[in-house]
């Protein structure tokens, strides 16, 4: 239980070691440590040796000091088939924040430094443990709030976006390999037409299974961003009312004037397993309230980059408000509200239904046809896809380099391997095996502390 001064070993590369689990008071608190150090730092931490690897072993932690801190299982992973690739050792003590700290103070003594957010996980990335796709994978899968967020992420973490891709590039070279054989070598008068012959039918499906990927990523995106549902039409229609009831609780106010509803207000819910954000608005109207006609500003605008609108629709009213109605697209949904006051309606071009807020009618059908409505629209197709844009825009440029590749085979064939050559760039920064640090930052800089 000596001291080591300083974190780095000859390699240049630090020791760090963070709390795994959340902070404050818990039954259990989790410490990892990471890094050349990390098994001198078990050794200076503990009195006898320190067990095999991947076996919990009952320990007394000391302090530098050899003050005991506290009793604990301690666990350690040689590298490199470890989480990060490097040795790794794993503190688990009781949860009070007096042993987080002590324990804390101590593994710093013993040679560790304090990681960064993600360090850990890009160490993995790095270390080739994990590509980029399954880091991200791994990122959402923390974050996730919804059942829909998990199962994506999960999927995406254990690398089923990487078997996609793969199959892409291997592809990619196999045309590659072909072409650039027949260019160098062409014993035959007409090459040129074989070559475009051979190389068009796997590019052309190819082109198109990446199509089939690029139509899914606006749903996987979604999913993982959480959909946005808007409330929208006429003052007074009962719109507050309405999310209040779908909230279960009094989010927006709700009076007898028109107008009620100006800044647009948020519930966050769990639709169908989907996590969901639920915008009521102002009601739309021509006025010439300066703070009113910014409200309904805002509301339009929400509309319009909503994935779904509900239009609340006063039964009693004869007329539409054609400003609202003018917002839905095909597969929305009106209802008409204060059906308590009024006999059944229909328009049938929209998802409808006749509802009252105030005595709840109607409710149950129309939030199991929201359910279906959502599961339809939004649940991811059968293979792993695309999540976010920047997955988007890789394989948008891989897509658009083949294209290039096939007009060029059949006009100028010694183009198609630079084309080609694009196409598999695209489709490395996808995986993270180019150097694009700016990307790596980011995505690694959102991961919490201990990950
Ligand atoms: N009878 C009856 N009254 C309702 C129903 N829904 C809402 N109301 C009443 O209609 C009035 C307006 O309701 P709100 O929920 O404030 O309507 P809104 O569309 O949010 O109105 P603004 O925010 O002003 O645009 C209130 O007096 C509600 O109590 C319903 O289903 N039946
Ligand atoms: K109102
Ligand atoms: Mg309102």
């Amino acid at each position: 239980m000596s001291n080591i001064s300083s974190h780095q070993n000859s390699d240049g590369v630090d020791t760090i070691f963070a709390l795994a689990t959340a902070a404050g008071r818990a039954g259990v608190a989790v410490f990892r440590v990471s890094g050349p150090k990390a098994v001198d730092v078990a050794c200076h931490m503990t009195d006898i040796e320190v067990p095999k690897p991947r076996h919990a072993a009952y320990r007394t932690f000391y302090s530098q000091h050899s003050e005991a801190i506290d009793d604990g299982l301690l666990i350690i992973m040689p590298g490199p088939a470890s989480f990060t690739g490097e040795n790794c050792v794993e503190f688990q003590t009781h949860g009070s924040p007096a042993v987080v700290e002590a324990m804390a103070k101590a593994i710093m003594q013993a040679g560790a430094r304090q990681a960064e957010a993600g360090e850990f996980t890009r160490r993995a990335f790095q270390n080739g443990r994990m590509d980029l796709t399954e880091a991200e994978g791994l990122a959402d899968l923390i974050d996730a709030e919804s059942d829909a967020q998990r199962k994506q992420a999960l999927r995406q973490m254990q690398g089923g976006l990487k078997t996609r891709y793969a199959g892409w590039k291997d592809a990619v070279l196999d045309a590659l390999a072909q072409i650039e054989g027949e260019i160098d070598f062409p014993d035959e008068a007409d090459i040129p037409d074989d070559l475009a012959h051979n190389a068009d039918a796997p590019l052309t499906a190819l082109i198109e299974d990446m199509d089939k990927a690029l139509d899914n990523a606006a749903i996987g995106e979604r999913v993982r961003e959480g959909l946005t549902i808007a409330i929208v039409g006429a003052p007074n229609a009962g719109k507050s009312s309405v999310i209040n009831r779908l909230a279960g609780r009094d989010a927006a106010i709700v009076t007898d004037q028109a107008g009620t509803t100006r800044d647009i207000i948020d519930v966050h819910m769990n639709i169908a397993g989907f996590a969901v954000r639920l915008s009521d608005t102002a009601g739309l109207r021509e006025s010439g309230d300066a703070i009113e006609a910014e409200g309904i500003r805002r509301a339009v605008e929400r509309a319009k980059e909503s994935d779904i609108r509900i239009l609340v629709h006063d039964s009693t009213e004869a007329d539409f408000d054609p400003q609202s109605l003018d917002l839905l697209e095909d597969e929305d949904i009106v209802l008409f509200n204060k059906s308590d006051l009024n006999r059944p309606k229909s328009l049938s071009s929209f998802n409808n239904f006749d509802v009252s807020a105030i005595t709840g009618q109607g409710f149950e059908v129309f939030q199991l046809a929201l359910d279906d409505i959502v599961k339809r629209r939004f649940s991811p197709a059968s293979e792993a896809g695309l999540t976010r844009a920047r997955h988007r825009d890789c394989v948008s440029r891989a897509r658009a380099s083949l294209a290039a590749a096939r007009k060029a085979l059949k006009f100028a064939p010694e183009l198609a391997g630079d084309d080609l050559r694009s196409a598999l760039q695209a489709l490395k920064e996808l995986a993270g095996e180019t150097d694009i640090e700016a990307v790596f930052d980011r995505i690694f800089s959102r991961f919490c502390v201990g990950k």
